[in-house]
C-alpha cells in the first residue's frame, strides 16, 4: 500500500497506512451521553457531539482504506474490584466512584461493565473487522492487551479520537510515546474534561513533546489517493 502524507503540527508526516490504526478511546455513554457518569458527575459534554461527528468521518474513512480501528473501553467489572480500592489513587481520583460514593443509588451504574454507560455510543457502534479492548485505567496501555494486539499487526503510528482530549487521549498518546508509538491527535474528534483551555494545554503538550496534531478534513484528505478496499464477493 503506498504511503500518505498527513498535514499536523509541527509539520507534516508521511505514514504506510498498514503500520497505522486508528485508536478511538472512551467513546462511551459514561463520556458522550446525557445522563452518562461525565455528565451526572458535573461536567460540560456539550462539545462531546461534535467530537463524535468527527470520529464517525475519521473511521468511516479508515475503515473504507482498510485501516484498522481499535476501540477502547474505560471502565470495571459489576462489582468493581477492578477499580481498586483506598489503597489505589483510581479509588480516591476517579469521578465516576465519588460519584457512585456521593450519590449511592447510581452504584453498579456508573462505568460498569454490561450496563448502558459502559456501551460505545450508537452513532460509533464498532463494525465487523475493529478490534475492541477493556482498560481498567486512563492510560489504555496500562493492564490492557492493546500493545500486544498492536505490536502483533505491526502497527507503529495512532491516531487518536475520542474522549477525554486531557485525560484518557493525552494519557494514551504520552504512553504510546514511550513505547515508540507515533501518535497524532485529531483535534477536532476529541473533547475535554473541563474547560476549553485544558485542551488547548493537551494540544500544546502535544504538538511540543509528545506528538502531533492533526483535524479530521486533513486526515480524510491525506486517505483520498489511495484505492477503496473492495467488499468480499458473496460465494455463488
Ligand atoms: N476517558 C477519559 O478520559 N476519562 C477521564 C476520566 C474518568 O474516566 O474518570
Amino acid at each position: 500500500m503506498p504511503s500518505i502524507t498527513l498535514a499536523a503540527r509541527p509539520e507534516a508526516l508521511t505514514l504506510d497506512p498498514a503500520q497505522t490504526a486508528v485508536i478511538v478511546i472512551d467513546m462511551q455513554n459514561a463520556y458522550a451521553s446525557a445522563g452518562g457518569y461525565v455528565d451526572k458527575a458535573g461536567f460540560d459534554i456539550s462539545g462531546a457531539k461534535a467530537a463524535i461527528l468527527g470520529a464517525a468521518r475519521t473511521l468511516e474513512a479508515a475503515r473504507a482504506k482498510g485501516m484498522q480501528v481499535v476501540y477502547l473501553q474505560n471502565g470495571w467489572d459489576p462489582d468493581y474490584v477492578e477499580a481498586g480500592t483506598p489503597l489505589s489513587p483510581n479509588w480516591h481520583k476517579s469521578n465516576a466512584l465519588k460519584t457512585m460514593r456521593r450519590e449511592p443509588e447510581l452504584a453498579g451504574q456508573l462505568l460498569a461493565r454490561g450496563t448502558w454507560d459502559f456501551e460505545i455510543v450508537g452513532e460509533l457502534t464498532p463494525q465487523p473487522g475493529d478490534l475492541r479492548v477493556y482498560k481498567p485505567r486512563y492510560s489504555a496501555f496500562f493492564n490492557s492487551q492493546l500493545d500486544s494486539i498492536l505490536r502483533s499487526r505491526g502497527i507503529r503510528n495512532l491516531v487518536f479520537v475520542g474522549i477525554a482530549t486531557n485525560v484518557c487521549v493525552e494519557s494514551t498518546l504520552r504512553d504510546g510515546f514511550h513505547l515508540e508509538y507515533f501518535g497524532i491527535m485529531l483535534e477536532d474528534a476529541t473533547h475535554q474534561i473541563g474547560p476549553d483551555f485544558i485542551k488547548q494545554a493537551s494540544i500544546y503538550n502535544i504538538e511540543k513533546f509528545f506528538g502531533w496534531v492533526s483535524t479530521v478534513d486533513d486526515f480524510v484528505r491525506a486517505l483520498e489517493p489511495l484505492a477503496a478496499v473492495k467488499e468480499a464477493e458473496p460465494c455463488r
